[in-house]
């Protein structure tokens, strides 16, 4: 296969893709907040349809053999027969970017056998992106903090993290709570009551990269690329924490 892109004539490997997709797709975002022109729902539609029309245009140039999984494209049986298949969401917290907050992220994966194998997460705001290639494992002492969705959180998230002793953080995107734990800026992220596998995929490759605990509330294991896409939970965390979350959990 030709891969096309580099600037020396080399051909992009599929982790440089994915970060050079996240970053790309970041500087959209970034952009098109430019100035505070758009406001609400205009904008996190347009960043939406923006980014998802770059990013398709990118893969289809750079793998146009690879099935892609994307929150903002119309899905196919198609992926299912595949190996390579890309799960990406370009815009994580529609309504936090809406909002011009800064927690908002793009999330690129490149799974095979249903798992994430590269992947790469960009919090554009924060001029960050993070790689399953390069990534390192949080070193500070735990924080006590515990990241949970700023609208979505669950009552029953909130009672577990005054069960485990934690003080909630509310922040916007799967993405930014993710990298949260990979940076070491809170200990855990607890989701439920309903997400999709391009909310998690990027970020749980990058976090399992890093060393981290990530699965189901009940323990199992995250599997993507399955026909409904429709995966409602997720435990990042560190993994000395780990079967202390279960058991709260439990
Ligand atoms: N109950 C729910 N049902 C479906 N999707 C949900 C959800 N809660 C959160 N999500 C999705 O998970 C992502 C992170 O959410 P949050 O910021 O609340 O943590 C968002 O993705 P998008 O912004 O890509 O739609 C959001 O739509
Ligand atoms: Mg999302």
């Amino acid at each position: 296969m030709t891969f096309f892109g580099r600037s020396d004539g080399g051909a992009l490997s599929d982790i440089e893709l994915a970060a050079e997709i996240a970053d790309g797709a970041g500087r959209i975002l970034q952009a098109i907040r430019h100035g505070s022109l758009l406001d609400d729902g205009v904008l996190g539609d347009t960043g939406d349809r923006l980014a998802q029309a770059w990013i398709a245009r990118v893969l289809r140039r750079h793998r146009p053999h690879d099935a892609v999984l994307s929150e903002e494209a119309p899905d196919s049986t198609h992926r299912l027969t595949e190996d390579r298949v890309w799960v990406i969401d370009p815009l994580d917290g529609t309504r936090d970017y809406s909002a011009h907050r800064p927690d908002y992220a793009v999330h690129v994966a490149l799974t095979q056998g249903g798992q994430p194998v590269h992947s790469a997460v960009s919090l554009p705001a924060m001029d960050r992106v993070f790689r399953s290639d390069t990534v390192t494992a949080p070193t500070g002492a735990l924080t006590g903090n515990l990241a949970l969705s700023r609208s979505r959180a669950t009552p029953g998230m909130f009672r577990v993290a005054e069960q485990l002793g934690l003080t909630p953080v509310s922040l916007g995107s799967a993405g930014v709570k993710t990298m949260a734990v990979v940076t070491g800026q809170v200990d855990v992220y607890l989701h439920a009551g309903g997400q999709y596998e391009w909310d998690s995929c990027a970020p749980v490759g990058v976090a399992r990269a890093a060393g981290l605990h990530c699965s189901r509330l009940d323990g199992s294991e995250l599997t993507y690329n399955n026909p409904d896409p429709y995966l409602p939970d997720l435990i990042v965390c560190r993994p000395e924490l780990a079967e202390k979350v279960l058991a709260a959990l439990a």
